[in-house]
């Protein structure tokens, strides 16, 4: 299981999270990413854990102001990046511009969907990997694969059947162990989450449960 932690917009101390993942990672085994904000991104990426990136526009190099480009995302150090967060949604074919220069660049690529129909177009993009985040979960106490296991499910099923190389993971309201283990069960291969790190009093500690039973 790939546990990607997105710090949003949160007021949280990117570097005091990203040494937290680093060393949970290394004594765990398990793979554990972190997406802080653009401008964080080679200072994260000096902590030496797995850093990437919340957006990339869909342009390359040019007369593009307030671009985040895919090469510049890659070269300050991250190694992949979200793609149409439900926070940031993009249009149909800057979702595929933005999949197009992520690749360009060398970044792996997830791209987030609010249910099992778009998680079926954005498999038909062939990003490295699909999410599905219900919007009404995201920042909440429950877990996406508590709240409606069904969804989880559903989007496996939905990317399956459009391409069955690109992996699903779910993210909303995931902040322990049993979380990830119960997403696991549901057939996803990574899971999205927030809130449960970025505002945690001890960040380190609940990184630690998240891969407990991995
Ligand atoms: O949007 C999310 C991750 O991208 C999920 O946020 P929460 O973990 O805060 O629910």
């Amino acid at each position: 299981m790939f546990i990607l932690v997105n710090l949003k917009a949160y007021p949280c101390d990117p570097i005091a999270v990203a040494t937290a993942a680093r060393d949970v990672a290394e004594a765990s085994g398990a793979r554990i990413g972190v997406a802080p904000q653009a401008a964080d991104l080679a200072r994260v990426a000096e902590t030496g854990v797995e850093t990437w990136a919340q957006h990339v526009s869909p342009n390359g190099h040019g007369s593009h102001t307030g671009s985040t480009l895919a090469e510049a995302v890659a070269d300050n150090g991250a190694a992949g990046t979200l793609i149409n967060h439900s926070e940031n949604r993009l249009k149909l074919a800057d979702i595929d511009g933005s999949v197009g220069a992520a690749e360009r660049a060398g970044l792996e690529t997830i791209v987030c969907a609010n249910n099992p129909a778009q998680i079926g177009a954005a498999a038909a993009l062939s990003p490295d990997a699909v999410a599905v985040e219900p919007p009404e979960l995201i920042g909440g106490d429950v877990s996406v694969a508590t709240a409606d296991p069904g969804i989880v499910e559903d989007a496996v099923t939905a990317a399956e059947a459009v391409d069955p190389e690109v992996d699903v993971f779910c993210g909303a309201g995931v902040s322990t162990g049993d979380d990830v283990d119960a997403a696991g069960e549901l057939g996803a291969s990574g899971v999205l989450l927030a809130s449960g790190v970025a505002k945690a009093d001890d960040p380190a500690a609940v990184l630690e449960d998240l891969v407990s039973g991995l």
